[in-house]
């Protein structure tokens, strides 16, 4: 890994001798890429945004800007900027004033500051708009405003706390999309908050996925969704089918009274595990061709697909997802590969996801201006 731009170092979170609401997390940031923090309410995604952006600082651990320890500084001598949840726009100013606004603070000269507004607002695809007041302006374009006033101070970290949940369905998918693809251009590191899945899987390079104030898996969106560390993330991303099992050896599991093929190794002989497959990866089929034989429960059309809930001879629960319908109380077969069955060991703690970071030594720099 490159030396990364933000790393966390043990860092706990208490608030008033309470438990604490981040519980050591350790993490790095590696400039450039789109991350996101990802979990439920409450989960502290929040909590390390204000770390980042200098509003908050850790009980305990460590704070690193490039390998120079941050954990009082200002938030005013971060490079970094947060675009928040409700814009935080002022609504008496017109757009010019509102992406100047910091700028002339910093006592910025005038031409400049205009060559910058209309950069910003060029990048966010709001060319001429400097006159509008935000009142006339719709959601999406509100968005954009209080994301061309992040980048216009050229922050080497952009922050975003929900920026999409105010918007309509269809405007928040073309958001994804800009903000994605304004990431790219910019090429400066977005750190994005969300409880959305859906979201964190379009948008991200790598994802954090949260529980109780604990990290609980980092990875690309392919890893954490092809490859859950547990039943809490399987759960949260995506649909999942999750039942008992016991990984017989290496390549072969047992669930549902069956044995099966699988890719997974390296867990102990006869080690109980849990056992993931996708309602996606599920296929109808005859009985004689199927791996397991289930029975039709309930059907319903979702548009794209059918969402199929069938039964099998363990009473386990199987939901489908196919273009292909079933009939309700009929007794059919579910086809799947062996790479589609995820084992998943009992347990895996938060202490093994701090073990796999990489170690990053030369971190003993005292606080700075950066
Ligand atoms: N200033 C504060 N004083 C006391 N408790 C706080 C404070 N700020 C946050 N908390 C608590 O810390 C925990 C984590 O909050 P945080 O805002 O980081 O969560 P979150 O994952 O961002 O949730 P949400 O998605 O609802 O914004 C919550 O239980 C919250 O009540």
């Amino acid at each position: 890994m490159k030396k990364p731009i933000i790393s966390f170092r043990n860092v706990v979170k208490s608030y008033d001798d309470d438990v604490p609401v981040l519980k050591k997390v350790s993490f790095d940031i590696e400039e450039g890429k789109f991350y996101t923090l990802l979990g439920p309410s409450g989960c502290g995604k929040t909590t390390i945004l204000r770390m980042i952006a200098g509003f908050s600082e850790p009980t305990t651990g460590e704070i690193y800007f490039e390998g120079k320890k941050i954990n009082a500084i200002p938030a005013n001598k971060r490079q970094v900027n947060t675009v928040f949840q409700d814009y935080a726009l002022f609504p008496h100013m017109n757009v010019f004033e509102n992406i100047a606004f910091g700028l002339k603070i910093k006592k910025v000269p005038k031409e400049e500051i205009k060559k910058k507004v209309k950069e910003a607002l060029r990048l966010v695809q709001l060319a001429g708009y400097e006159k509008r007041g935000i009142s006339e302006m719709s959601g999406g374009q509100r968005q954009r405003v209080a994301i061309a006033r992040a980048i216009v101070n050229e922050p080497k970290i952009l922050l975003l706390d929900e920026p999409l949940s105010a918007l309509d369905h269809k405007l928040r998918l073309n958001m994804q999309y800009e903000l994605r693809e304004l990431q790219q251009r910019l090429g400066i590191t977005f750190i994005f908050v969300t409880h959305d899945q859906e979201e964190a899987l379009a948008m991200s390079d790598e994802i954090f996925v949260l529980n109780n104030g604990n990290i609980v898996q980092s990875g690309s969106p392919v890893d954490i969704y092809d490859e859950p560390i547990n039943h809490y993330v399987a759960d949260f991303i995506g649909e999942s089918n999750i039942v008992n099992g016991i990984m017989i050896k290496d390549c072969l599991v047992a669930f549902a009274g069956k044995e099966f093929e699988c890719v997974d190794e390296g867990m102990r002989p006869n080690e109980p595990v849990e056992v993931v497959l996708r309602p996606e990866d599920l296929e109808l089929t005859d009985v004689s061709q199927g791996k397991l034989r289930v029975k039709v429960l309930t059907q319903l059309f979702r548009g794209v697909h059918y969402e199929i809930v069938c039964q099998d001879e363990m009473e386990n629960e199987w939901i489908v997802h196919s273009t292909k319908k079933a009939s309700v109380g009929s007794e059919i077969g579910l086809y799947f590969d062996p790479e589609d069955i995820h084992v998943m060991r009992f347990n895996e703690s938060e202490a093994e996801f701090d073990a796999r970071l990489e170690s990053y030594e030369d971190q003993g720099e005292d606080d700075e201006t950066i």
